[in-house]
Order: structure tokens, then sequence, then C-alpha cells
């Protein structure tokens, strides 16, 4: 058992005894085997707080593994597409971004001018009184928070708070109302926290949380602290800790992230990078207004029963080394996942194409001079030491694009710009970091920066870059991932945009080469790898169109996956299906209008 296992065996035992980690002594699991002994009893211990996690489906048991703690197993078989928990988090923030264009209580989008602003505080709005009204219990506390926070502020525009010390001071009035020994306070109080664990760096980052979420609240004493069942500072260190390693970004039904959000149920799946199952937020409920944000836990495959429900807390599509950095330095495990222990030949998240274009590919050099080759036909790749720049760079590029992704979008579409034919002149295969990355980005930037009037080259250039997205997914995501959903639905709305100037118009048929005609515009990875690759892609016209039918058909199968069948694939699913009956009824005004001037050309010729 590693020290990582042995750290995660104690605290299995925190929980077990006291359902309070923090009171729990280092020394209590001093050896393996007393660990072992623990965990092995730790399962008839999690029984005996019958009160807590009343949500979780009978199906589906909590179980406690020596090497990750409690952990969701399932006692029957799941399909995949299963929606296998539904609910509402403990407590759930906007972001500062989206303050002005989400309503705080569902959480849904609209306009400025839609939301009314809470007259008080003048930070959160609401779709209308009834959401107000749901929110008020969260609120009524954070507004008066908020309205003293902008008081002391040495000028008018502060910020507000973060989402992280909004999200803390949510939880504990809400802890406070609704009891110190309630069934909500002890679920928070259960999740787990790494405060011993904690990094230097760290420590620091979460005492400067702890300073703000004093200010915050008006806190000024212990006895204040008292209230919320915090007994000193480095309770509120250990309460910001259990925050980070419990949070789930709250995204919208497009995966774009709109804020933070807390369930102690869905905190106790453990982590894979090869998930079987996905955390989302679908919108597909029946009662928009109070059920929203609702978290949807869904099977990405068929899980057997006796197997443990995994969803993956990181980005997958980035290579073991970033991975495991980020398992490490956020939720303090060494991942030993299917994925992580896996001896791959070539990951195609560190791959490149094979100089002499066998098809093959070649493991990425990490250092100068070190030498690689295609695994298929053993041709050695050249100027590695320029391939191991362009990939520095690459990474560099990437995180300074990213963080001017909302600040300056103009220079982050100049940066992805450049550096994309960078590492594709270096080989790097479409699923590699930071190519995947930085096109992925491209796509976004590009979508959100469409010129008016649209012209053809830059519709084009974005179907390109989107269908470029597609195929490095695919190398690395499973089947109805929602990413990959998205991904496809991304797509297929592009090629439904009315072209500005149709190819088709001035001459050109619409076939794209290499497909033969329309009827073969398949969307297997494969197809869409080689259409890319065609300088006539996209198609225009009428084979554009089917290629979007198609595409957009592949996406609603997918969303069916990624977002739950029982909803449809949630609101991007209806959007989906709303688009296909549209492209439906162009297509047949099509085909019509071309069976009419077929029917009308013999006489043509006739009378000629
Ligand atoms: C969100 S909690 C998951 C539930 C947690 N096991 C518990 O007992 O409350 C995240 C923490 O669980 C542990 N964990 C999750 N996945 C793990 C894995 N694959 N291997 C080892 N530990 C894991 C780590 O300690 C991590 O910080």
């Amino acid at each position: 058992m590693s020290f990582t296992d042995l750290r995660a065996a104690r605290k299995t035992k925190s929980y077990v005894q006291s359902s309070i980690p923090e009171t729990t002594s280092n020394s209590s699991a001093s050896n393996t085997s007393d660990a072992q002994k623990e965990n092995a009893e730790s399962t008839t211990k999690v029984a005996s707080f019958p009160e807590l996690y009343k949500a979780l489906p009978s199906a589906l048991e909590i179980r406690v593994s020596e090497t990750s703690g409690r952990g969701i197993w399932t006692k029957a078989s799941i399909r995949a597409g299963t929606t296998i928990l539904s609910l509402k988090p403990h407590a759930a923030v906007l972001s500062l971004r989206h303050l002005d264009s989400h309503c705080s209580a569902c959480f849904a989008s609209a306009t400025t001018s839609e939301l009314r602003r809470c007259t008080k505080c003048r930070v959160v709005r609401y779709c209308d009184g009834t959401c107000q009204n749901n929110d008020w219990g969260m609120h009524k506390q954070e507004c008066e928070a908020l309205q003293r926070w902008f008081q002391a502020a040495p000028s008018s525009d502060v910020a507000p708070p973060s989402d992280a010390i909004r999200c803390m001071g949510r939880i504990l009035w809400k802890k406070k109302k609704s009891g110190l020994d309630g069934v909500w306070s002890k679920e928070i109080d259960s999740m787990q926290s790494h405060r011993k664990s904690l990094q230097p760096s760290s420590f620091e980052t979460n005492t400067h949380l702890a300073q703000a979420l004093v200010q915050y609240m008006g806190l000024s004493s212990p006895a204040d602290l008292a209230q919320f069942g915090l007994s000193s500072a480095a309770d509120l260190v250990d309460l910001i800790s259990r925050f980070t390693t419990n949070t789930f970004a709250i995204t919208d039904p497009s995966l774009t992230s709109l804020g933070a959000s807390v369930s102690p149920i869905v905190a106790l799946i453990n982590h894979s990078c090869d998930p079987n199952a996905v955390v989302v937020f679908p919108r597909a409920s029946a009662d928009p207004k109070a059920l929203e944000p609702l978290m949807q836990v869904v099977a990405l495959r068929d899980i057997h029963p006796g197997e443990e429900i995994l969803t993956s807390y990181i980005d997958t599509i980035l290579p073991k080394s970033s991975r495991v950095k980020t398992l490490q330095d956020t939720y303090y495990f060494t991942c030993t996942c299917s994925l992580c222990s896996a001896k791959l030949e070539v990951d195609p998240r560190e791959a490149l194409h094979c100089p002499k274009n066998c098809g093959g590919s070649c493991p990425l050099p990490i250092e100068d001079h070190s030498l690689v080759q295609c695994t298929k036909c053993r041709a050695p790749v050249q100027s590695t030491d320029a391939i191991v720049d362009a990939v520095r760079v690459g990474c560099e590029g990437l995180e300074k694009a990213t963080s001017l992704e909302f600040k300056d979008p103009a220079k982050a579409i100049q940066l992805t710009t450049n550096l994309i034919p960078i590492l594709i002149r270096a080989g790097l295969a479409p699923s590699s970091h930071p190519l995947l990355g930085l096109t992925r980005l491209h796509e976004s930037l590009l979508i959100s920066s469409f010129p008016s009037p649209l012209t053809q080259d830059y519709l084009d250039d974005t179907i390109r870059t989107a269908t470029k997205v597609i195929t490095g997914l695919s190398a690395l995501l499973r089947e109805g991932h929602p990413v990959l959903a998205i991904a496809y639905t991304e797509l297929g709305k592009l090629l439904a945009v009315d072209e500005p100037s149709p190819k088709h118009l001035a001459g050109n048929s619409g076939v794209i080469s290499g497909t033969g005609s329309e009827h073969s515009l398949s969307t297997s990875t494969s197809q869409l790898a080689s259409m890319v690759a065609s300088s006539s892609y996209p198609p225009s016209g009428p084979a554009r169109l089917k290629l979007a039918y198609n595409t957009l058909l592949r996406a609603r199968e997918m969303l069916k996956v990624g977002f739950g069948k029982d909803n449809e694939g949630g609101a991007v699913g209806k959007e989906v299906r709303e688009m296909l009956a549209s492209l439906e009824k162009e297509i047949s005004v099509w085909k019509t209008g071309v069976r009419n001037a077929l029917e009308d050309m013999p006489k043509v010729q006739s009378s000629g």
C-alpha cells in the first residue's frame, strides 16, 4: 500500500468514526494493517448513519475501499445512457461572468434585460418572482453580506466575491439554518477533506480564501464561527479543503461552465480517467423553476452489478503527466485507473503521424534528440528537437490563449491561428496535446467572433476546424461521451447555417471529392478525417445539407447517451430534434425541386 493509499484509508477511518473528518488524529491509523482493518469495517459502519444519503437509489450502495475511501457501487445492471442519479445540489452559485446572463435560482440563461436584479445587493438576477422566492432562503443572508462587501470596498468598481467564497457562504448559512446536527449539515461535514495533506502552496491559498470568507460573512470572533459549527480558523481551512475536493462545475447543456456546486452524494463517486459515468446538467426537468439546476449522473457505457460508478474529475483529453499532476495537486491521490496503468505503445494524446505517412503513428519525443520511430513501419522521426520545441511553445500558447479567451479574444485567436499550423507541420496527430486543446479553443473563438455579415470563407474555416476537433476527440473519448456529442452538435449546426455565397451556385456540384456522391456523406471519424483533408471540404448546397443532417443524426444518438436517454439528450437533444425536422423539410423541398426540374428537362430538350 502506497503512502497515498494509506492516507486515503485514514480518511475513511475519520469518516467512519465521527463523520466529522477534522476531529481525526493523524496517529490513529499508524500502520497499513490498522488502516486495512478499519476500511474493512467501514462498510458496516457507513450503514450506521442511515439518516444520511437518503437520495441514493436502492440499487446503489456506498462501499469503502482501501485505496479510494468511500465510493458508490451498483447492485444492478445499468445500461449506457441511464440516469443513475438525479438531484439538486446542496448549494450552487453562478461564476462572476454569468451573474448578469443567468438566473441565480434556476440557472436559465436570458438577456440581462429579461432578468430581474435584486434591488438590494444588485448582484444576483432572477427570471421572475417565482425564482426569486425559490432562492430567498439561500439569498437572504447572502444579500446582506454582498451589501456589506460593497460598503467596505475601497472603490465602487470592486467585483463581488469569487464563486468559491459565495458558495461556501451559502453552505454555512444553510448549515446554521437547517441545524448543525441535521442531515443536511452532516452530509456536508462528511465530505472528504485533505486538510492534513495540504501542500504549502494550497495551504496559503486556502488561508487567503478563509480570510475573504470571514470578511464576506462579517465574522469577527471565534463565537461568530461557532454558530456554523466551526471552532477555529483551522476548521475554516478544513471547510475550504473539503470544498476544493468535492466541488463540481455547473455546466449549461452545451457544457459551458456556469459556476460551482456541491452535492455530498455525487461527491461520494470516485475518479477514473476512463470513467463509466459522467456528471451533467441536461436541463430537462419537468419543473425547471423549482428543480433546476438538476445534476445528473449518467452511465456512459453498460455497467455491471458489483462495479464501482466512476466519473472523471479532470479533462481526460490531457496526457498522463498533466492528469497525474492535477489529481495529485487537487485531490491528493495517484490514479491507478485502467488508462493510467495501461502500457500504451502510443498514447493518442501524445502521438505523431508516421513521417513516411504509412498510416501508423509514433510517440511524441519527450526530450531533444530522443529516438522515436513509427510503431508500424519503424521509420525514424527526424528533428525531434524541433518537435519538442513546437510542443513546448504550443503548451505555453494554449495557456496564454485560454487566459485571454474572454479578456482579449482577438489576441487569443491570433495565438491559436499562429500555433496550430506549427504543430501540424511538426507532425502532431489531431488528438495530441496541445494541438487538440488549441483546435477546440480556436473553434470556440471563431464561433463567438462570427463577423457580420458572415462570409463563406469564415464559415467554411469554422466548419473545417470543428471537423478537426471531432477527429481528435474521437480518438480519445468513448462514443456517446457528452463532449463528443456536443462536438458533433456544433458541427451539424455549422453545416446547417445558410451559406453566404454557396459554391454550388457558382458551378461547384457540392459533391465532396473522395466520397463519390451525396449519399456517401458518412459521419464516421475516418470519413470526416479524409473529407477535411480534401480541398473541396466542406461541400456546398444540397450535399452540405445532407452532411448537416447526418451529423445531427449522429449527434442525437450520442446526446441520448451522454445526457441521458430518459430525457432524450436534454435541452440540446431537443434542439437537435427540432433542427433535424426542419432540415428534413429543406431536403425534401430541394428534392422536389430537382424532380420537377428533371421532369421539365426532356420537354426543354425535345422543343430544342
Ligand atoms: C470527491 S471525493 C470522492 C469520495 C471519497 N472517496 C470519500 O470517501 O468521500 C474525492 C477524494 O476521493 C479519493 N479518490 C477519488 N478517486 C480516487 C481514486 N481513483 N484513487 C484514489 N483515491 C481516490 C481522493 O482522496 C479524492 O480526493
